[in-house]
């Protein structure tokens, strides 16, 4: 009898996943790089292996119009940019601006600051603006709000579009949210362990949990 397959990540295995892949290009790599130099907020920053994902989906998608909830400092918009069809767009939103100079001095260099639009504000105000059809929606900013940012993503998403929720594994606690260390990692473990059961059970989507980072759900709407 076998049992399931789950490899522990060492950083040598983590090395060979990332020369198993297509390098990240010079600017994507400098983002990468000057966002680590900002010390702890460094760890919002969606893996570089992440980024080759994201571009690829969209690619597969031939995405047109694209979502991006949480910029940070952009490296996600600028992976999800560079997936597009020609003249689609990202919408990236975040209720902070203080990493938007970065974001853009990198987009910009990319050459794909034409193909983004950041929109300053909570995310959930950002969505609600938002008509749809869209093709993708990533999902990466604030966990408490994951219940609000799922079911407002989905209705906006075209048959065959794809929902990306990321962090849904949250350090591990969302398989024992009562165990978290402190009471707000507690209520982000329930939060985001709700959303994971309802898009589980969701019959508008198929969806996928993948262990890749901190977890990333890949949910594409029914036709
Ligand atoms: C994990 S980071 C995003 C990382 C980014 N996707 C990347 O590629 O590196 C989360 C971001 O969400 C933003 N954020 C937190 N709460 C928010 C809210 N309510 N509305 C919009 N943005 C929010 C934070 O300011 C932060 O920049």
């Amino acid at each position: 009898m076998t049992g399931p397959k789950h490899l522990t990540i060492t950083p040598a295995l983590g090395a060979y996943l990332a020369a198993g892949s297509t390098a990240p290009e010079a600017v994507t790599a400098s983002l990468a790089r000057r966002t680590a130099e900002l010390g702890d907020a460094a760890g919002m920053m969606i893996p570089l292996e992440q980024a080759g994902l994201l571009t690829l989906l969209a690619r597969l998608l031939d995405a047109r119009t694209v979502i991006d909830v949480g910029t940070f400092t952009g490296l996600s918009a600028l992976a999800l940019a560079r997936g597009l069809a020609p003249g689609g767009r990202v919408i990236t939103c975040d209720n902070s601006d203080e990493w938007r100079p970065l974001a853009e001095e990198h987009w910009q260099r990319a050459g794909v600051d034409d193909r983004i639009d950041f929109r300053a504000g909570p995310a959930a105000r950002t969505l609600r603006t938002i008509s749809g059809p869209v093709d993708l929606v990533f999902v990466d900013a604030d966990k408490m709000n994951y219940p609000l940012y799922y079911e407002l993503a989905v209705p906006l998403l075209r048959p065959g579009g794809l929902l990306l929720l990321d962090n849904v594994l949250l350090d591990g606690h969302v398989a024992d949210p009562q165990g978290a260390g402190d009471m707000l990692m507690r209520r982000c473990a329930e939060r985001v362990d709700a959303v994971n059961r309802q898009v589980a059970a969701d019959d508008r989507l198929d969806a996928v949990m993948l262990p890749i980072a901190d977890g990333l759900t890949i949910a594409r709407r029914r036709f």
